[in-house]
């Protein structure tokens, strides 16, 4: 019998008794209901998620997912693709923003490399998972072969399981490759049935032009695909290595009962194509921030997502859901040590 790939393992359910305690537990501390607004919310539903009554986010697994794309040939960046193998590197030296954010959280931090088109200058401290040297160039052929899809989404599973080993009370995939915004804004057109125009924007920073070509080879892209909106399907055809890992990433952290927080665009193009694939894995999802990149208000709305945070950030590498970290720290802060009404001999509303 063949061995179930790992996407395909069960996605547990958030626990109801801990949702419930929760919720009246917001309801018995000391502050009008309501008044601490999302807060409230994401306290209960990572109760609920981490199967306690006391929620946390002090252990934190972020995985850089990072992978080059042969859609850059077609110029569709303003970065020239070397920079991701020289930014593989920075995160591991630790001047990454990323690599920056993971101190400040005390989090762990890992880079997988899951293929580059030029080597990284070094790759110490780096997870190899390379698949090939950078995908196919998406806008005339499929991006990779089902077996690469295969690799990239059990490489994400693995960095999942690594988590798990860590005792991870938050799991943040991250990204990195010049060009993945035109492939997510495929990913996303395939998934979504829209065209190049509503989801493609700058990236790392197109001018007006730049975007319209960017359209015009997502459109050719898209012509090529078809109309095929299974999600397997669609990031074979038009995804990154990356993008494959962050999918498998996020759903075998679900399996493993660890909650999610999604950073930007990219990131939610793999939770998108993740949650087509397994809609149990939409539960074990929280949305960090809402990206510049402007297509990413239609993937938030398409996941009926509410993000903590808009700071107009489009940086990518897991760093918008780093940031949003301390929110969450402060939502289980409060809900664990606050008084409730009758410990504090506090008059509750009439
Ligand atoms: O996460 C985001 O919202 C985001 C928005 C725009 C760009 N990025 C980052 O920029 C890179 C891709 O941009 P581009 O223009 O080369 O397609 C990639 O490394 C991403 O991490 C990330
Ligand atoms: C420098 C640089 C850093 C990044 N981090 C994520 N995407 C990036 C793109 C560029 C260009």
């Amino acid at each position: 019998m063949p061995q179930p790939s790992p996407w395909q393992t069960a996605i547990p359910s958030p626990s109801q008794t801990h949702r419930e305690t929760a919720l009246s537990r917001q309801g018995q501390l000391t502050k009008p209901a309501g008044s601490l607004g999302r807060l409230e919310a994401l306290a209960v539903d990572l109760a609920a998620l981490q199967n306690t009554d006391t929620p946390g986010a002090d252990r934190i697994s972020i995985a850089v997912f990072a992978a080059d794309h042969g859609v850059c040939v077609e110029e569709v960046s303003a970065f020239p693709q070397a920079v991701t193998g020289q930014m593989i590197a920075n995160f591991v030296a630790g001047g990454a923003a990323i690599s920056v954010m993971a101190r400040h959280l005390q989090a762990r931090l890992e880079v997988i490399n899951l293929g580059t088109a030029t080597p990284p200058p070094t790759s110490d401290g780096v997870v190899d998972e390379a698949i090939a040297a950078g995908t196919a160039n998406l806008a005339r052929q499929a991006a990779m072969s089902t077996a690469q899809l295969e690799q990239a989404l059990a490489a994400g599973d693995r960095a999942a399981q690594r988590a798990a080993d860590q005792q991870a009370q938050l799991f943040i995939g991250g990204e990195m490759g010049i060009g993945n915004t035109t492939s997510a804004s495929a990913v996303a057109c395939a998934l979504l049935a829209e065209p190049a125009l509503a989801l493609a924007g700058p990236g790392t920073g197109l001018d007006a032009e730049g975007v319209s070509h960017k359209v015009t080879v997502i459109e050719r892209a898209l012509a090529r695909h078809g109309d095929n909106r299974e999600p397997l399907v669609v990031l074979a055809s038009l995804g990154g290595f990356e993008i494959a890992a962050l999918a498998g990433a996020l759903i075998g952290s679900a399996a493993r009962g660890i909650p999610v927080l999604v950073d930007g665009f990219i990131v939610t193009v793999a939770a998108l194509a993740a949650v087509r694939l397994r809609p149990d894995l939409r539960d074990w999802l929280l949305f960090a921030h809402h990206s510049r990149e402007p297509g990413h208000t239609r993937l938030l709305e398409a996941l009926n997502a509410e993000p903590v945070l808009n700071l107009s950030m489009r940086l990518g590498e897991g760093s918008g859901a780093a940031v949003a970290v301390p929110v969450i720290r402060s939502a289980c802060a409060l809900h664990n040590g606050m008084a409730t009404f009758a410990d504090a001999g506090v008059n509750n509303a009439e």
